[in-house]
């Protein structure tokens, strides 16, 4: 891997102590950065050199997936980091920074090869890219590269004018957008599973596959977001981005080469197939929810209006929940179903592959049908595959029963996303980041329910905390004889049949 100067705009950050710092010192232990690199910090605070290192050891210390941290290996790591206080609105400041950055390569003696993260807020996206280009920084003799956050663009029109302002000063090829959910182990997983597998790329398709279930819950409410969350919901914060994205990761077909370029085209098609909505039909394809009061792990949880900073008549979405087709070769007639919401009742992020039950009928003469057989893929936070079969059980008359035959890998100390993430941007791989086309077609599938919601010609349910989000969200399934798998809810509708 090449020498080079990683430069972090928002240093002093959130992000950054929690999950950006953790990631290059995990990099570092596993001899994943390359061999000579500078880190210079960007905030606007005024600290010295010596405050930036004392703070990166701290982030390290309280949120490294290693609780041990051997002092020497520490010193090495942090005395890369340099800290530059830059307001990045001011154009002139970043003359100072393009100076720290040049004597830092030329005491290192490493090549002119710049990543530059932006992990501030949205609004400083442009004017940092911007400046990037007109001081020069972005000028090198060697490879420039840009990691930019979430979120990209708050509608398609602010995304468009975003990216066309990115392009100003980088490349397609240099600019790698974050989705942390393409970082997560299972999901890059996926590739393989349906790549590396005959018996599942066989499958992989609507003549075997009756509906895909993808579902990311959340315990968690609202928390100390609310200035962003309610401008944007759960529609922007997850649908958008994480849930297209693991939709497509899902749905994509074997590649001629498996390259960055390869599948991400692959995805794109994905994208383009999938439906496009009409406003008017979106309250019969896409449920809203907001969380009241409830319970989670037995503690009393308010409403969210009634969280610190939500407006008190809100009517931000905090669920969603669609039925996705997509109308390829592949897919036509296969309902893909995305759910997603805050105080749920557990933590789980989860894909369910449901396959067609065609041998129902043999088993008539039984009181209950032989379940479906289902393909679940565990993605957070527990990583795993299972496959539910139906088998004989002896101590039960040879009754023919559901069970779980379990690949899980368990919470074992796999790498988080942001390593795995970093350390592609770092090799220029961008297979796990975010195409711009990717994210305009999502936009475009978003826009029409945006707008919807805006007209309020969709209902906002309330789901009582504790809960798996409104009834609609189960009637939308049941509506095509569905039903979502797994969840621990006590009591169920008993299963309707269908062919
Ligand atoms: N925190 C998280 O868990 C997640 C964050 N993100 C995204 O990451 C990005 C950063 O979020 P987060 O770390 O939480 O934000 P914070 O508010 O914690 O940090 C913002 C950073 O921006 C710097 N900053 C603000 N204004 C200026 C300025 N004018 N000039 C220079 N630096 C400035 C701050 O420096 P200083 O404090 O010194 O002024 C600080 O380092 C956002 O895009 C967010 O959407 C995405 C997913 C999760
Ligand atoms: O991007 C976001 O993701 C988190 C959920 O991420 P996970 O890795 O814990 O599943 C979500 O809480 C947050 O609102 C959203 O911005």
């Amino acid at each position: 891997m090449e020498s080079m100067t990683f430069v972090l705009f928002g240093a002093t950050g959130d992000l950054a102590k929690r999950k950006i710092y953790p990631a290059l010192y995990n990099l570092y232990l596993d001899k994943k950065m390359p061999s000579t690199f500078s880190i210079i910090g960007v905030g606007r605070r005024d600290w010295s050199d010596e405050e930036f290192q004392a703070s990166i050891e701290k982030s390290v210390r309280t949120f490294s997936r290693r609780s041990q941290v051997d002092a020497q290996q520490m010193d090495e790591f942090v005395a890369a980091f340099r800290y530059c206080a830059v307001d990045v609105t001011d154009p002139q400041a970043f003359f100072p920074l393009l100076e720290t950055v040049k004597q830092r390569e030329a005491a290192l003696q490493i090549p002119e090869n710049r990543m530059f993260y932006l992990s501030v807020a949205p609004e400083f996206f442009d004017v940092i890219t911007s400046n990037i280009k007109t001081s020069g920084l972005g000028t090198t003799k060697g490879w420039k590269r840009l990691i930019i956050e979430k979120p990209f663009g708050n509608d398609l029109k602010s995304a468009q004018q975003l990216n066309e302002k990115l392009s100003t000063a980088f490349e397609e090829e240099e600019i790698y957008r974050i989705d942390h959910y393409l970082g997560k182990p299972m999901v890059q997983n996926l590739e393989a599973l349906e790549f590396a597998n005959p018996v599942f790329q066989a499958l992989w398709n609507n003549q075997y596959i009756a509906n895909v279930q993808i579902t990311a819950g959340e315990t968690v409410g609202v928390e100390e977001r609310a200035g962003y969350y309610d401008h944007v919901g759960a529609i922007r914060d997850m649908v958008q981005n994480h849930m297209l994205q693991m939709l497509m990761m899902t749905a994509m077909h074997l590649p001629k080469r498996i390259t960055a370029n390869d599948i991400r085209a692959q995805k794109r098609q994905v994208m383009e197939a999938v439906r496009p909505l009409q406003k008017e039909e979106i309250s019969q394809q896409v449920v809203r929810g907001q969380y009241g009061a409830g319970e989670i792990l037995d503690k009393h949880v308010v409403g969210y209006r009634a969280e610190p900073g939500v407006q008190p008549y809100s009517m931000t979405d905090t669920f969603v929940a669609a039925r996705v087709w997509i109308d390829d070769p592949f897919w036509k007639g296969v309902p893909f179903y995305i759910r997603t919401g805050k105080r749920m009742k557990e933590k789980s992020t989860r894909i369910v592959i449901e396959f067609k039950n065609p041998l129902e009928q043999l088993y008539q003469h039984q009181q209950e049908k032989p379940a479906p057989n289902l393909l679940i893929i565990s993605v957070n936070p527990d990583e795993g595959i299972a496959l539910q079969v139906n088998s004989k059980n002896p101590s039960n008359s040879g009754k023919i029963e559901p069970v779980t035959v379990d690949f899980s890998a368990g919470t074992k100390d796999v790498p988080e996303a942001y390593e795995l993430l970093l350390f592609d941007a770092l090799r220029g791989d961008s297979t796990y980041f975010a195409h711009w086309k990717e994210v305009e077609l999502s936009w475009m599938w978003v826009e029409p329910i945006l707008e919807a919601f805006r007209e309020n010609l969709v209902p906002l349910h309330t789901y009582p905390a504790g809960s798996y989000g409104p009834d609609a969200s189960e009637e939308l399934l049941l509506a095509d004889g569905f039903q979502w798998w797994l969840d621990k809810a006590p009591e169920r509708e008993p299963i309707p049949s269908h062919s």
